[in-house]
């Protein structure tokens, strides 16, 4: 599991770590990591480093002196380096004489253009965590002009930090070098996809940091949670998934979610509702019936995908809600809910519940999600005491306790028709077979974001494909397992 920091967290642990350290030596550690990615990127783009050139777009504050150092140490690589500088008489002191020792050159942003024409790469030191709101004009006027790849310098400039919000003009970065951690700018909403490629440099203050905001798991992570059966298993005890979804003339949301449910290795899935013809005919390994009141015990329900959101899809969901297992309410279930809160009443308080709302149906849930994504999906968890998995790039899963699981879309192949109906089928499967409901939501969104990754394989596709590439993706976390 690797963890994210709020702002607030790491200035904390960066104040601990100074106190400790000669004034200085953190900038410097945290630029030297700058200057081996620049390079590393001037050797991809450019086809070496010596003699290949460099601007810094420098910023008032330490970020801008991250990226003097920075050059300086490019300097002695053999770089020209021009450094402008977006608010000269703020501009870092110490840095900006480091950089003048190492022969860099030195320009306003008004006499900027030749060097941004010129640059090979652009190093983004205009602001850092200290970040408020989009870039101001002059500097976004500069980024505009940019055709380099650019290193963003701890945050990709004009992204809000804490929150991954984009409001106005930002840093596209290539890549981004941060340090000691990730901050959320780094996995959330468009932050993730400004920050380009994210290496975390260490400078001692991962050292200090508390237990994390926010985790994200490793492909290794998912392989260890996700079960194995063992020689005492059988299907009952591998866990059985009850599937309340699709309709006679929708079915498509009932064959999925089975689908998804029997390839993520649930012991047995049982299907429930008038689309019990299409789901046999596409997985004879289903037992399928025409109702939930006689569908037969099962240990987690998926419930929603397909169901209407009128009287029938209703008590489906009041039934299911009362059964006393997991479940994982996706979709009409959504709906349903938000419009008739009374549904809540028929659940065992102590069933875990696992809501899986696009935007509109958050919306509809729990009102507008607003800048701070994050914020907003740890308020729903708390108020509809479940897990809330929010989709998007980002995937928000916030447990009532406010721990926060994010996962990153690889790509947006994923983005398709029915693809909610393979999650919710996989969620189902993990929570049937007694993993907890917080880790089974992440688990289920890493790998349902893996299979439509393997199935695209760079072109287009439709959700059943994703639900046939649910073993590779499978195959794929458990060999990250054994290999550590
Ligand atoms: N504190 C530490 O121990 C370390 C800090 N480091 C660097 O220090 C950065 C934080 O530095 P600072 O707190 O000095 O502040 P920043 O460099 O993030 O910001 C400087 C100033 O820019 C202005 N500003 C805010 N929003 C702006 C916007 N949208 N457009 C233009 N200007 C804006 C504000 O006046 C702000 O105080 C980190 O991101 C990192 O790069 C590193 O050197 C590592 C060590
Ligand atoms: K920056």
């Amino acid at each position: 599991m690797r963890g994210v920091w709020t702002t607030e967290a790491v200035r904390a642990a960066e104040q601990r770590l100074m106190a400790t350290v000669p004034e200085g030596t953190l900038m410097r550690r945290a630029a030297f990591g700058v200057a081996g990615q620049a390079a590393r990127l001037l050797t991809e783009h450019a086809g070496g480093v010596s003699g290949r050139r460099v601007a810094l777009l420098v910023g008032a504050g330490s970020n801008g002196g991250d990226a003097l150092w920075a050059g300086a140490f490019l300097r002695r690589r053999g770089v020209g380096v021009t450094a402008v500088l977006l608010n000269p008489e703020r501009t870092h002191a110490e840095g900006l004489a480091a950089l003048r020792r190492a022969g860099g050159r030195v320009v306003e942003a008004g006499s900027a253009g030749a060097a941004l024409t010129a640059a090979d790469l652009v190093v983004d030191g205009i602001v850092g965590l200290s970040g408020k709101g989009p870039l101001r004009p002059g500097a976004a006027e500069l980024v505009a002009a940019v055709t380099a790849p650019v290193l963003a310098v701890d945050m990709p400039s004009g992204v809000d930090p804490d929150t991954g919000a984009v409001d106005g003009p930002a840093v596209r970065a290539a890549a981004t070098v941060t340090f000691g951690c990730r901050k959320p700018v780094h996995v959330l909403g468009a932050g993730a996809v400004h920050s380009g490629t994210v290496h975390v440099v260490e400078i001692g203050v991962e050292r200090e940091l508390p237990e994390p905001d926010m985790v994200l798991l490793d492909a290794a992570d998912v392989g260890a949670a996700w079960p194995v059966p063992g020689a005492e298993d059988n299907k009952y005890r591998r866990g059985v998934t009850g599937v309340a979804a699709g309709s006679a003339t929708y079915p498509g949301a009932a064959v999925l979610a089975s689908g998804a449910a029997v390839q993520g290795g649930t012991g047995m899935v049982r299907y429930a509702g008038t689309a019990a013809d299409a789901v046999r005919a596409r997985w004879p390994e289903v037992v399928a019936t025409g109702s939930v009141t006689d569908a037969g015990r099962v240990q987690a329900w998926v419930v929603g995908p397909g169901v209407g959101t009128g009287g029938a899809g209703h008590d489906v969901l009041e039934h299911v809600l009362s059964a006393g297992v997991p479940v994982c309410a996706d979709a009409d279930a959504i709906t349903l809910l938000a419009r008739d809160p009374d549904l809540w009443d028929a659940r065992d308080p102590d069933t875990p519940v696992v809501l899986t709302p696009h935007e509109g149906e958050f919306a509809r849930l729990a009102g507008e999600i607003g800048p701070d994504r994050v914020a907003a999906v740890r308020r729903a968890a708390e108020r509809f005491r479940s897990i809330v998995l929010l989709k998007g790039h980002t995937t928000v899963i916030a447990h009532p306790d406010g721990r926060v699981l994010v996962n990153l879309a690889r790509s947006a192949w994923p983005a398709t028709a029915g693809s909610g109906d393979v999650l919710s089928g996989l969620i189902g499967s993990l929570l049937a077979a007694g993993v907890d409901p917080w880790l089974a939501a992440g688990c289920a969104a890493y790998v349902h974001d893996l299979a439509g990754d393997l199935a695209a394989e760079g072109a287009p596709i439709g959700a059943s494909a994703m639900v046939e590439a649910v073993p590779d993706a499978l195959r794929t976390v458990r060999a990250a397992t054994v290999t550590g």
